[in-house]
């Protein structure tokens, strides 16, 4: 271990598991008050130290701000929404069109993490096999944002309830740039202690005991790993 890079406290350690279990995904409980520039910074240099296939770095952040962009991709949502109603029936049905599920105008910003899949040029190490690295190198980048934002006490919410090829239009994208993620940020009244979809009763959490297999898939973990879990 490096000397210059010491061991995390026990105090730093709980507060990296901290932010893991009290993140959340944000869309109802939005302020108005503005985030500074100096932690937008903070969290998009959190996001820009993802890591990345070849060290590719493929993201790019859009800050959007414009209430005439944002209520573009609102009107874009609530045509996508539409749809993704139809998909269930009866109480189901009912159910999803009760859930709010994005908060593009009560929110402060709004931020596009896109991946240039051409960046790096045509050979990226690492990606020659798996050419969707790219991708998901920048979930990392919103992975790390999202952990940095909930330290900060910002809240994010993910839209995806978007048409790609509207949203690549709406925000001028090349054709070599890919809209990863669209988020919804600011400070919230509060942070849910479980997933809302979880607190409306949509889904549970699954039991991390029926999640993990040994050595091979549907086998079950043996001896003192199991009996952790
Ligand atoms: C790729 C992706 C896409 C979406 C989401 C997440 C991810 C990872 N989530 C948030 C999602 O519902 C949420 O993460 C889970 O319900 C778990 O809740 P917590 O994030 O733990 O609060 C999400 N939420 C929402 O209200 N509208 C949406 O369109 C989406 N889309």
């Amino acid at each position: 271990m490096s000397t210059s890079n010491p061991p995390f406290s026990d105090a730093e350690r709980r507060g990296l598991y901290r932010a893991i279990y009290e993140r959340r995904d944000v869309r109802s409980q939005f302020l108005p008050d503005p985030i500074p520039p100096e932690v937008l910074t903070r969290l998009l240099e959190a996001a820009h130290h993802a890591p990345s296939v070849g060290f590719m770095q493929p993201w790019d952040f859009i800050v959007i701000e414009s209430r005439d962009v944002r209520e573009t991709v609102l009107a874009m949502f609530e045509q996508e929404n539409q749809k993704a109603a139809e998909r269930f029936e009866g109480e189901r049905k009912e159910h999803y069109r009760s859930l709010k599920l994005q908060g593009i105008m009560e929110s402060p910003l709004n931020l596009c993490i896109t991946c240039d899949r051409s960046r790096g040029g045509p050979h990226v190490l690492g990606r020659n096999s798996i050419v969707e690295t790219d991708l998901f190198s920048t979930c990392l980048a919103v992975q790390n944002l999202w952990l940095a934002a909930r330290v900060e006490g910002i809240g994010v919410g993910w839209v995806s309830i978007l048409d790609q090829e509207q949203l690549s239009t709406a925000l001028n994208l090349p054709e070599h740039v890919y809209p990863l993620a669209y988020l919804c940020l600011g400070y919230v009244s509060e942070f849910l202690d479980q997933p809302e979809l979880e607190a409306k009763g949509w889904r549970s959490r699954l039991p991390l005991s029926e999640l993990v297999h040994g050595d091979k898939w549907g086998q079950p973990l043996a001896g003192p790993w199991f009996d952790a879990l």
